[in-house]
């Protein structure tokens, strides 16, 4: 009794023969078996016998710090884990280093991306040598992450460039085309997913993302989610489910679902203090006077919840018109808005494009000839603007209210100053880059690499 190691609920280890200096354990005496977090795990075949090789990211909360681990196999075993799922896992066996003591222990390989630990230390690797005091923790000494991080210093990561998935439906879109082209050029993988043809499995111990020709996705750094909004709901849980895996989402899937609402975005900007047009909704017909003379009566807009590309707006030039627009779309069960229509603006509106807090370009889109919305898709053109101040704070306020990494913000210029029209989580890229010459598209790559903390190397 007198030489065992007294460990408490969790303590750093090493597993020296994997070249991992410092990983977290849970020490579970529960557990029978050990595991280890592994990913993108294959097996060849050698002389010797089979082998396995896989990605460990020893320092929790990141991938920062990435091994290739090789190990001989030694079983494949039905584990059953804590939350009473049966997996068949790869088992190895290597060297664990605890303190100043060191013996060969049975690991088992499964992705604990989303466990509180990398590693967990069962009772059958504590052997005879263990004596467990749940009541504290690393008894064997602490250790701040940062200081485990240092110690893989130099062999962090020897990747030239990201994996990017981009999540979309056309790969012929000028936005999609750009990106890719901007990841590439900037040394990164990039690779176009259609949304649909990515299938998601639901495990609590081993999460994945399949695509249709057969790969499994769960080793991307980064996905940028363009979803169109005919797909929002399979989008957004396709990006939810890549979230899941620790994957980073250029713009989250709370908060693309989140914009995609128009009333829950215009009543979230208008919380914050943010101004809007004035606007109506309403439940039933029976409103529909007092919803018009709320918004100041005719001229107003008329706008379904749904709509995209200036469809689903319309402008109702009399009380008359207005009351049969809206009853009309009412009988038809559409969810509509009523607006204030912004008379002075004369069919023009601002598109902002906000990335990581900051307005990289800006646009003026003027509405085609007879026309009040200036959308693109409506014949509306694109010219040079310069915002002021005070549009800039709003636009930039907007897309932090939305939760929103990348964003479109649509700015109306009114006679009681700027209004927020719409923030769009997917903006298109076509029109502010043709207008403008900025490279919209490498700066969203470079808001990743700055997330991801990813530097080019330099030879
Ligand atoms: N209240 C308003 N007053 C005047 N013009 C408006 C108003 N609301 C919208 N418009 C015009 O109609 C266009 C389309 O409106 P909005 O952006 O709300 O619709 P959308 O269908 O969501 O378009 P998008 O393709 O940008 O998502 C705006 O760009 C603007 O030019
Ligand atoms: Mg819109
Ligand atoms: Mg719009």
């Amino acid at each position: 009794m007198s030489n065992k190691i007294i460990v408490g609920s969790e303590e750093w280890c090493a597993l020296p023969g994997l070249g991992i200096k410092a990983i977290k354990a849970r020490v579970d005496s529960g557990a029978k078996t050990s595991s280890i977090h592994a990913i993108n795990i294959s097996t060849s075949k050698r002389e010797d016998g089979t082998w396995v090789s896989y990605e460990v990211h020893p320092l929790q909360g990141g991938r920062k710090v990435a091994l290739l681990c090789e190990s001989k196999l030694i079983d494949r075993r039905v584990i059953k884990s804590s939350n009473g799922e049966t997996e068949k896992r790869y088992v190895v066996r290597e060297q664990l280093q605890l303190g100043e003591q060191s013996w060969e222990i049975e690991l088992t390989l499964t992705n604990r991306a989303n466990m509180g630990y990398r590693m967990l230390l069962g009772r059958e690797a504590m052997g005879s040598k263990i004596l467990v005091d749940p009541s504290s923790t690393c008894c064997l000494g602490e250790m701040s992450d940062d200081e485990a991080k240092e110690l893989y210093g130099h062999v962090e990561v020897p990747r030239s460039g990201l994996k990017i998935g981009l999540l979309a439906s056309n790969p012929n879109l000028y936005s999609n085309q750009r990106i890719i082209e901007a990841g590439q050029q900037r040394g990164h993988e990039m690779y176009f997913l259609n949304v649909k043809q990515c299938y998601m499995k639901l495990d609590a111990s081993q999460p994945e993302v399949h695509y249709r020709d057969g790969r499994i996705l769960n080793d991307l750094d980064a996905v940028i989610p363009r979803i169109r909004p005919s797909m929002t709901f399979y989008g957004c849980a396709l990006t939810r489910h890549f979230e899941s895996l620790g994957v980073m989402a250029l713009n989250t899937s709370e908060a693309i679902t989140r914009s995609r609402d128009k009333l829950f975005s215009l009543q979230l900007l208008q919380k914050n203090n943010l101004d809007i047009p004035t606007s109506g909704f309403a439940n039933s017909p029976a409103d529909t006077t007092d919803l018009i003379d709320m918004v100041g009566g005719a001229p107003l807009i008329v706008k379904l919840l749904e709509g995209t590309q200036g469809k689903g707006v319309v402008l109702a030039e009399t009380r008359k018109a207005a009351e049969s627009v809206i009853n009309a779309f009412k009988s038809l069960k559409a969810n509509l808005l009523v607006q204030e229509f912004i008379k002075e603006a004369q069919g023009k509106d601002l598109r902002c494009f906000v990335i990581d807090g900051k307005i990289v370009a800006s646009i003026e889109r003027t509405a085609a000839p007879g026309e009040f919305r200036a959308n693109i898709h409506q014949g509306g053109t694109a010219s040079l603007v310069q915002i002021s101040p005070e549009e800039r704070k709003l636009a930039i306020k907007a897309a932090k209210t939305m939760g929103l990494e990348v964003a479109g913000v649509d700015i109306i210029r009114s006679s009681k100053g700027p209004l927020l029209l719409e923030i769009n989580s997917s903006p298109g890229l076509e029109g502010i880059e043709t207008a403008t010459g900025i490279d919209v598209a490498s700066a969203m790559i470079d808001s990743i690499e700055k997330r991801l903390g990813w530097k080019k190397e330099t030879a």
